[in-house]
């Protein structure tokens, strides 16, 4: 059911903040997963995809729109990809950055250091969805290289706080999620076609399963990477869903023994 790559590990331990980013296609099962997450793992911190302020731009975005109007730029990426991607990859990764630099919550003298998990992460936003962009022709090579040199500036400089310890790598067929995306039936992905989806997952498995993908972050590029089928319906069976959680947590371990983890074992 899983295959992990990778730096090894052994038993964890009080440490440094550990942060963990669930990636997978669309409609994998990225949310379902979380929610299960928080319920077996009470005390970790699980940061959803920030998805809402992409379908209504928040205010303070738009200074200058009537108070009460929105624009969805999921929608308009979706409807005009040539127009609104270099727009839409600036703002997702802003809001994924933004998340990943909130302050961690007070912490108790003794208690043992968070665990956090991101939907996604500004990682995927580039090696994954702006990458595909550019190969589908819906970036120009200027905007491409534009976004390319402000991530890896903007990352280098934040480091360590941008760094990720680990990755849980959610896999299914491309044919499953198109599936999944039908039922779930998001008003703006109506025009997603299975292609796009075998895209998707052609870049995810040369990032984290293959490793054939330029990465231009050492620390990120090392992290262990636990790959979950979760083809299987995952929603209404106990079993299968307490396998996932295990692996789950040992890659955390892993993760907390990987030498990218500032306290390593
Ligand atoms: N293992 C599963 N088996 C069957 N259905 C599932 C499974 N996981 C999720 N689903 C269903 O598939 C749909 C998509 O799931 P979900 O919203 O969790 O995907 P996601 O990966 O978070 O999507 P996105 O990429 O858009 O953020 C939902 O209707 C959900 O109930
Ligand atoms: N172009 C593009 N770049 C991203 O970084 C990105 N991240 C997510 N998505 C799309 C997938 C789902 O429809 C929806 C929710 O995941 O948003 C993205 N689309």
């Amino acid at each position: 059911m899983t295959r992990e790559s990778g730096s090894g590990g052994g038993m964890g331990r009080c440490g440094a903040a550990l942060r963990l980013a669930l990636e997978g296609n669309i409609a994998v099962g990225k949310s379902t997963f979380l929610k299960l997450l928080g319920a077996t793992f009470p005390t970790w911190h699980l940061v959803t995809e920030p998805v809402a302020q992409w379908r209504k731009v928040p205010a303070s975005a738009l200074p200058s729109q009537a108070p009460g109007a929105s624009t969805n730029l999921l929608q308009m990426m979706y409807q005009e990809p040539a127009r609104w991607s270099y727009t839409f990859q600036t703002f997702s990764c802003l809001s994924r950055l933004k998340a990943m630099l909130e302050p961690p919550p007070e912490r108790l003298p003794g208690t043992p250091h968070p665990v956090w998990v991101f939907e996604r992460s500004v990682y995927s936003d580039r090696y994954i969805f702006a990458k595909n962009l550019f190969e589908a022709g819906h970036l120009e090579p200027l905007e491409w290289g534009i976004y390319q040199d402000w991530h890896g500036f903007l990352l280098r400089q934040l480091r360590p706080r941008t760094t990720l310890h680990g990755f849980l790598y959610l896999r299914a067929t491309p044919e499953r999620c198109l599936e999944r995306l039908r039922r779930r039936a998001r008003s703006e992905e109506g025009g997603i076609q299975l292609g796009y989806l075998q895209q998707l997952h052609a870049q995810h498995e040369r990032w984290l399963v293959e490793k054939t993908m330029e990465v231009h972050f050492a620390d990120v590029k090392h992290a262990p990477v636990l790959v979950l089928d979760v083809d299987k319906d995952f929603e209404h069976d106990a079993a299968v869903q307490g396998v996932l959680m295990v692996e789950a947590f040992a890659t955390a371990l892993r993760a907390e023994a990987s030498p990218s983890h500032p306290d390593p074992l």
